[in-house]
């Protein structure tokens, strides 16, 4: 951590700048590939618990989930060649037994199950029709165990078409561990996939459950615990985590009671001369998440707007160069924001670069990474560990994805273009520039230069508004003025700016979320994760 942060404000803060103890492996945020949990799988007889059990499990877990969410109806189990299809077979023997009507279709040979899935066919005693479109009349409810995890081509051919048939049914439908056609490490599907409305997984939710469009296509989402044991997880290295306060409410900086507003850091906001309310909005959401005081900088031609807009930011006019040596002088403003509204006005390339020889925690969004469209490496070179970029896809692509005509630069080490999904795309462009990376969306993905990984999934999509990014850049700056580690800040402010906007609801314009930060902190403190909120205010 800077020794320009408040220090020693938090007291029994553990790991700081670290790997936080709730990125463990066994943590239930973890996020495991379809590849890893083959691995755990294969692992599990040896650690006690063989396959048919962990099989049975599951196919239990299912049929509570559809038998909570659904009154008895005609069902129909679509079941698949490998385990995913035994589980059906699980599921279907499960519900008959409930006393709901259930035809079981298989999509391939009988006598080619292998395995557990043999023996749960084996249990079910009912008839099994070839899967067809038309097993699917008269069903209330169909059940998809086509293919799970094991998603290895685009579905093609009668598999294609029996998806398209599930699609186009009007029973809804709940998927087995992953939507068919779904893969579960990217979130992407090559080819036709089933639109569910639940989807329930097994041990640990995977990538491509959070990463759209994998996450619109599961539908409600549940996470069943089938006593996998923890030795067959222990070995493994999860992808990444889901956004949660395990993973950073230890570091989150509480306010002390002997505190005072330089204790809880002072924030500079970089403003521009035109889009005046970005910047407004910035520092408001830097204020409200925790920043002691905040002070914006104006162009003088856009200084009494701004200085009659604020009333508890402090506003300070630059000189006609835009020159920023004056207000960083004084170290105290340890957390600096640039971008919001900034423009693509030529001085705003030198400003940033300006904020980045501070080495001082820095955020940068919007146009302050767009003006290095045209030459992203001076950009890239200059950054640092304490810096977190906020780029949409759009702002992302300027930077990483120069376009395929780019030119291999000389000694760089690392592909010019950005490939895979976006949780892999986000990885490597933290890894190249040395910065957290948030990479937003719906399915914002926070990625550190170290590797850490993190999925945010509670933004509602009411976020998707004009001046919401702003605000999120605004609550970055505010955790990191405050003396958050730079990768947790980001993954907070995801987390709590989601949190506002859902519980803001319908018709929430970008104004209102700092007004609601009040609500989602106290939120926080009131017990989310693990903790109970009482021993949060310390001495
Ligand atoms: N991970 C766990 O903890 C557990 C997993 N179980 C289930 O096991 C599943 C994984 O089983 P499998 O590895 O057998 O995988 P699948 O059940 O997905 O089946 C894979 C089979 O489908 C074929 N296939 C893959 N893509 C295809 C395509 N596009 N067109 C035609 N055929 C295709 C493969 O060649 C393979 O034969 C999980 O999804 C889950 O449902 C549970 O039974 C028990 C516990
Ligand atoms: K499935």
């Amino acid at each position: 951590m800077s020794s320009q942060h408040p220090s020693g404000g938090y007291g029994g803060v553990a790991g700081q700048g670290g790997t936080p103890g709730a990125l463990t492996r066994l943590s239930p945020h973890a996020l495991l590939t379809p590849a890893q949990m083959g691995a755990a799988d294969r692992a599990a007889p040896a650690a006690g618990a063989p396959g048919a059990q962990l099989m049975e499990a599951a196919g239990a877990a299912v049929a509570r989930a559809i038998r909570e969410h659904w009154p008895p109806m005609p069902v129909c189990v679509l079941c698949g060649p490998g385990n995913n299809g035994g589980d059906g077979f699980v599921v279907a023997r499960l519900l008959r037994d409930a006393g709901w009507p259930v035809r079981v279709a298989l999509w391939g040979e009988r006598a080619a199950l292998r395995g557990d899935a043999a023996r749960a066919a084996g249990a079910w005693t009912g008839p099994v029709e070839p899967a067809a479109p038309a097993c699917l009349d008269g069903a209330g409810l169909i059940v998809d165990a086509l293919l799970g995890a094991g998603l290895g081509r685009a579905p093609a051919g009668a598999l294609e078409s029996l998806i398209q048939a599930v699609n186009a049914a009007a029973a809804p439908v709940c998927a087995i561990d992953v939507p068919t056609g779904l893969d579960g490490g990217s979130g992407r599907c090559p080819g036709a996939v089933v639109q569910a409305d639940l989807t329930v997984t097994f041990c640990r939710r995977k990538p491509g459950h959070l990463l759209l469009p994998g996450r619109a296509l599961c539908g409600a989402l549940v996470c069943a615990d089938i006593g996998m044991p923890d030795a067959a997880l222990a070995p493994l290295v999860p992808e990444a985590h889901a956004n949660h306060p395990d993973l950073w409410l230890d570091v989150f900086p509480w306010p002390r009671t002997d505190g005072h507003k330089y204790r809880r850091g002072h924030a500079l906001v970089v403003g521009g001369e035109r889009m005046l309310g970005a910047s407004r909005l910035a520092c408001q959401a830097a204020a409200r998440i925790g920043a002691g005081l905040v002070t914006l900088t104006a162009p003088s031609s856009a200084w009494a707007i701004q200085a009659g807009a604020l009333t508890s930011v402090m506003v300070e006019a630059l000189p006609p160069d835009g020159a920023l040596d004056q207000v960083l002088a004084d170290p105290r403003r340890n957390a600096l924001l640039i971008g919001p509204g900034l423009g693509r006005a030529p001085q705003g390339r030198r400003q940033v670069l300006d904020l980045l020889a501070t080495r001082r925690p820095c955020v940068l969004d919007a146009d302050a990474l767009s003006v290095f469209a045209d030459r992203p490496e001076a950009l890239i070179d200059a950054l640092h560990g304490q810096c977190a970029l906020t780029p949409h896809e759009g702002e992302f692509a300027r930077l990483f994805d120069p376009g395929p005509d780019a030119a291999p630069r000389a000694g760089d080490g690392a592909p010019s273009r950005a490939v895979g999904d976006k949780l892999q795309r986000a990885r490597a462009a933290a890894r190249r520039c040395g910065a957290v990376v948030v990479l937003k969306g719906a399915d914002t993905v926070i990625a550190a230069p170290d590797g850490r990984c993190v999925i945010n999934d509670n933004a509602p999509p009411t976020l998707a508004t004009a001046g919401t990014g702003d605000v999120l850049a605004g609550c970055i700056t505010g955790l990191l003025a405050a003396g958050m580690p730079v990768f947790q800040a980001a993954c907070a402010a995801v987390w709590l700016h989601g949190l506002a906007a859902g519980r803001l609801g319908w018709g929430l314009l970008a104004e209102d979320l700092p007004g609601e930060l009040p609500g989602a902190l106290a939120a926080l403190a009131d017990g989310y994760g693990t903790h109970d909120g009482t021993h949060l205010w310390r001495t």
